[in-house]
């Protein structure tokens, strides 16, 4: 009989654990807005996928759909394998950041970010804990006890995304939470938080309507066309981790780009065509 030696054989590889599936959902406002067509998207453990496209494309809508805010008009969508409703059954957590920081400006930053675990009923001692540890991951440790006002536009997101990350999520959703930034800030918080990402295993869903923040940070975008919004196109950027600013100035970063930008002017007139 022939056997295989073990060296002979392919390395066992992991099948790839769904985060998220989106299945055939779509959605219609109450107002008869058709926002989404059926979408179908699965969102493996540990990926970083980029929702990107026109304005009105729906990736908001599909976004806040994942996170159970907002139930589909058809379809369903399963977080680890769940629907989203019985995800308080699940031992796994996500958490949802906005564009704005939508602070509390008459509490302090400490106060701001234990807000989840507050309303979680989570004992003070160990909430506090949590909440130091979190502005320790955001670089706002000595900043606890500062009111929002007393803060950069940059420096109240990441409070924002320290409220996010006290609860210690797996699934991270945002939704453009560096958009009304300036560039330098923006580029700083979008390095932070691929470290944040790869420390913590996150698996997140960004949107956002900036190709160069596309290529920089996901392992996959996904490309949207709008009236009616729908996925159109996919991505894989196949560029190793750590990526630096150094990443930026690269033929392989300007390829992504240059890929991304003809993408996203093919899904524009595809509106066009449309609206006509
Ligand atoms: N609550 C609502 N009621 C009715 N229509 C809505 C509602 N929310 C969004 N829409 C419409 O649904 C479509 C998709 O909106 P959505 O906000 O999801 O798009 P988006 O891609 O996130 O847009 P943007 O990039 O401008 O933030 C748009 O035509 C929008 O006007």
């Amino acid at each position: 009989m022939n056997r295989i030696e073990p060296h002979t054989l392919a390395p066992p590889t992991a099948p790839a654990v769904p985060a998220v599936e989106v299945l055939s959902a779509e959605k219609t406002y109450p107002n008869g807005t058709q926002a989404l067509l059926p979408v179908d998207l699965s969102i493996a453990e540990g990926e970083f996928v980029t929702l990107l496209g026109p304005s009105g494309c729906g990736k908001s809508t599909l976004l806040k759909m994942v996170a159970g805010m907002l139930e589909p008009s058809d379809g369903r969508l399963l977080v680890w394998r769940k629907p989203v409703s019985q995800l308080h059954d699940s031992a796994r957590r996500m958490s949802f950041v906005f564009q704005s920081p939508t602070l509390m400006p008459w509490a302090s930053v400490q106060t701001n970010v234990r807000l989840p675990l507050d309303l979680a009923g989570v004992p003070r001692k160990e909430a506090d804990a949590r909440v130091m540890e979190s502005l320790a991951l955001v670089g706002l440790e000595k900043f606890a006890g500062a009111l929002p006002r007393a803060l950069s536009g940059g420096m109240q997101m990441r409070v924002s995304i320290a409220r996010g990350l006290v609860t210690q999520p797996d699934l991270l959703l945002m939704d453009e939470p560096f958009g009304a930034l300036d560039e330098i800030t923006r580029h700083k918080l979008d390095a932070d938080l691929l470290e944040l990402w790869r420390k913590k295993k996150l698996t997140v869903i960004f949107v956002t309507h900036s190709i160069h923040e596309a290529v920089f940070l996901s392992s996959r975008v996904v490309m949207m066309a709008a009236r009616p919004g729908r996925v159109v196109e996919q991505f894989q950027i196949d560029e190793p981790y750590p990526r630096s600013a150094d990443f930026m100035v690269t033929p392989e970063f300007a390829k992504y780009a240059k890929r991304l930008q003809d993408s996203l002017l093919r899904a524009s007139n595809a509106d066009e065509e449309h609206a006509r």
